[in-house]
């Protein structure tokens, strides 16, 4: 598993996913898949772990985001000091940059998520959907409506969102995994449970689109939608840091 983070091999969990949705259905035949659909509870929409993990992903994630970023906190401000006691700085003031930079990675996200699932909504409006109970151009709107999204081009949310939200806390684990490596740090037990807990969740996402990518949507809604997943982690990770300015006064 250290291997895997540290090479940052995660990155390719989501696009494998589209192409094994590709694979069953050429070799069952999309009308054998939906078959397999409409005869198992675990494949509809309703089933339990869909409902859970994914119609309650935002919460889950903010739980678990706050796990990590107290993990890193702890490490990076309190637990690891390299400077000798009478040159270290009050923790205070080690504590506050980095809560600041959790704080705004949690609004950077937030913000993004909004921004994608606005796109989202209103390219399956333009293209011809509705709700069918209200005039919402909201899908999550017309759900809480108890409405049927119906009619458009709908990009994957389940795609988009899991990856976007499965990526940032890769993306956490990875700086934890990297920073203690570094420093030739070995977590204690207590702290490494929380970064057992976070992959669970990792894995259980990854499962709820391994039966999206083989049961629901067109290709190019999966293709779409996968690809909209890396958004948030590119500008979190990859378009901020690269940018002085914003990194100086982000992170
Ligand atoms: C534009 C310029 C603006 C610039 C200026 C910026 C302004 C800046 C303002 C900031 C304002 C911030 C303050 C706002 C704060 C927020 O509002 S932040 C919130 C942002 N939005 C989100 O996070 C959205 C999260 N999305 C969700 O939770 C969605 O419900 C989900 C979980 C992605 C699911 O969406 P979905 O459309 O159902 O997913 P989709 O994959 O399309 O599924 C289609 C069907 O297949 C089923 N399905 C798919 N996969 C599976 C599966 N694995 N198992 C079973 N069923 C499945 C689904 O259940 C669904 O079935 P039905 O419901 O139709 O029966």
């Amino acid at each position: 598993m250290n291997k895997f983070i540290e090479k940052r091999r995660f990155q390719l969990i989501y696009p494998s996913l589209v192409l094994l949705g590709i694979v069953v259905n050429v070799l069952f035949g999309y009308d054998e898949v939906q078959k397999e659909k409409d005869a198992h509870y675990l494949f509809s929409s309703r089933n339990a772990i869909n409902q859970l993990f994914a119609y309650h992903g935002n919460d889950i994630w903010l739980v678990l985001f706050l796990s990590l970023s107290a993990l890193q906190i702890y490490y990076r401000a309190i637990e690891w000091d390299p400077l000798p006691r009478d040159a270290r700085i009050d923790i205070r003031s080690k504590v506050l940059p980095l809560i600041r930079e959790y704080a705004l990675k949690l609004l950077l996200k937030t913000v993004l998520l909004y921004v994608i699932f606005f796109v989202i909504d209103h390219v399956f409006v333009w293209t011809g959907g509705a709700c069918s109970v209200s005039d919402t151009a909201s899908a999550e709107q017309c759900r809480r409506d108890g409405g049927k999204w119906e009619g458009g081009f709908d990009i994957s949310g389940h795609f988009c969102f899991l990856t976007n939200i499965s990526m940032i806390l890769w993306m956490e684990i990875y700086s934890f995994q990297h920073f203690t490596n570094t420093n030739e740090i070995q977590p204690s037990r207590k702290w490494i449970s929380v970064i057992y807990l976070n992959i669970f969740v990792l894995i259980t996402w990854a499962f709820v689109l391994s039966v999206t990518a083989i049961f629901y949507h067109t290709l190019m809604e999966k293709v779409i939608g996968v690809t909209m997943g890396y958004i948030c982690p590119t500008v979190m990770y990859l378009l901020v840091p690269s940018i002085p300015a914003l990194k100086k006064y982000m992170y």
